[in-house]
Order: C-alpha cells, then structure tokens, then sequence
C-alpha cells in the first residue's frame, strides 16, 4: 500500500477522486481554502456491495498490503466491548485466512472485505447480546453490510509537533476496523480529555466504535474520538474498513432501547442525510455527533 502513495504524483492522479465524489486518491474534509491541511494522503473505495464499486479507480498495478488476519487480536475502545473481545479471542485467533501479505488486486480485495465483513457481524451480535436486544433487529440496520475502505499514508515530519495527521473526529460508521500496515504506531484516542496513544500489536486490527453505534445503542457505546500523529522520522500507511448502515436505514436509537431507557437520547435522521453532513464539514471531534443528541 506504501508503494501505491510514493508513485509520482502523475501516476496517482490517475485515481483522483472526481468533484462531488469521495472515492479515489485525494483528501477528504476540505472546506476551505484557508483550511490547514492534515499531513496525509488518503485513497478512499466502496467496497461493499459490490455493485456500488467502481473498478476503475481499483490499482491495476497494485501493490501489497499487510493482512490482519496472521495474528489478529483487537484493541477495543470500549470496556463493554472488551467482553467479546475475550469471548471471541480464540475464534478470531483461529481465522483460517493466514495469509500475511494482500495484493490490492480484485480478488484479494473481494476476500478481504467479505472476511472483515463476516468479522463485524459477530462482534455486532455479541454487541447486541450485551445489551439485551434480538441481534436481528441490530444487524438489520447494517442489512448488505455496506462497507468502504480508506487507505492513509502520514510521510514524516522533521517537525512532526506542527502538523497534525489526521484531525481529531470520529468515525461515521457502526465498527470500524483498522490496521496499522506497516507497524508505525501513531493511532490516539481521547479518554476522560486526555490522549492515549494506542500501541497496536503487530498485525491486529483495532476496532473502533463509530457514530452509528452509539446512536443505535442509545449511549450505551461510546464513539471514540481518535487522531493520528505523524512520525519525525517514519512514515505511516493505515488501512480503516468502515462498516456503514445501509443507505435506507434510519439512524435513531433501537426502539427497544428507548422505551427500556424511557427517552432516546439522539434525534433519529436518515442515514445519507446524516453522512452527508458528516463530509460537508470539517473534522472536529466528537462535533458532529454531539449535534444529534436530543
Ligand atoms: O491512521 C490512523 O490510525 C487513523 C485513521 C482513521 O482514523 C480513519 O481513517 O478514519
Ligand atoms: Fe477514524
């Protein structure tokens, strides 16, 4: 994946995302002129369903990213979560893919996709499970299991303390699954107004809890709010796989929960109504989602 960024910039333009379109080579969240950057340099693909991908914009030269599947094992942003971590280690653990290598060709891609996605559909039932709702009435929303992949590159900086990475935000998603390709640590997370850095092991997946699922959740699961720092030394390629609902769901909190909870928290909103104000702005924390609380 590293590879695919340090082409010249000729050749990556030829993946250059198209105006009112966010998929291809190019940065996201940029509203203004004025904006500082983030020192990154993304490339962003639908992957999920596969009618919505567009091939085009798929390397036909591609070059290899590291799998997460040799030694997965996950650092979870929440305690709840923490719980199927430990139910679910030795299955995880167990995944028959041991590849440690994937080429960004189709195939691998397709593979690697419908394995992340089998992935989240076991922590969202046991997610469901911990809060006492039929897993059904979750995973429905995420119905076709839609799923994009943003692949970052962070190249480094002598004054690595002036630039920021990625800005502080949160993920739009239900579960986001993201690896460090190639084991530079640089991945924070806010807790109690303090960053942490999180020091991924080597080839896991760390999972984060996005937007969608605090929502649904009523609260119950706590989006995080996470940033990227920049080596002064190293550069740095991440690879997210965001698990989205589907484009017709509503996203408001479970009805089960709110009359458990007697309130619902958040406004319920559609979900493209809701992802694109998530893009129309800039990154800003928890922001976006503070917004929809009721
Ligand atoms: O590079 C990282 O560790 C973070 C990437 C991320 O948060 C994102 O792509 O949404
Ligand atoms: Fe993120």
């Amino acid at each position: 994946m590293t590879e695919f960024f340090k082409q010249p910039l000729e050749e990556k333009k030829v993946y250059s995302m198209e105006p009112g379109n966010l998929e291809g080579y190019g940065q996201h969240f940029v509203v203004s002129e004025k904006q500082k950057l983030d020192w990154a340099d993304m490339f962003y693909l639908m992957l999920r369903p596969s009618d919505s991908r567009n091939l085009r914009l798929w390397p036909s030269n591609p070059p290899s990213f590291r799998s997460a599947w040799t030694h997965t094992c996950s650092v979870l942003c929440h305690e709840s979560l923490l719980l199927f971590y430990i139910y679910h280690f030795i299955l995880i653990f167990n995944h028959p893919s041991t590849v440690k290598y994937l080429n960004l060709d189709r195939e691998s891609i397709d593979m690697y996709s419908s394995e992340a996605a089998k992935l989240v559909a076991c922590l969202l039932r046991f997610v469901a499970m911990d809060m006492g709702v039929e897993p059904d009435s979750l995973l429905e929303r995420f119905g076709g299991q839609p799923q994009s992949m943003r692949m970052t590159y962070y190249p480094s900086c002598k004054q690595a303390e002036k630039v920021v990475g990625l800005s502080p935000h949160t993920d739009a998603t239900g579960l986001t699954l993201l690896l460090q390709a190639n084991g530079v640590q640089g991945l924070q997370i806010r807790k109690d107004g303090k960053w942490i850095a999180v020091n991924a092991l080597d080839g896991a997946f760390i999972v984060n809890v996005g937007d969608i699922l605090e929502i649904l959740s009523n609260g119950r699961y706590k989006s995080i709010e996470h940033r990227a720092v920049v080596h002064p030394t190293k550069e740095r390629t991440s690879a997210a796989v965001f698990h989205q609902p589907c484009q017709d769901a509503t996203v408001g909190p479970l009805p089960e929960l709110v009359k458990r909870d007697g309130e619902a928290l958040y406004s319920s909103t559609g979900y493209m109504d809701f992802i694109a104000r998530f893009f129309a702005a800039k990154l800003d924390g928890r922001d976006h989602l503070e917004s929809l609380k009721s």
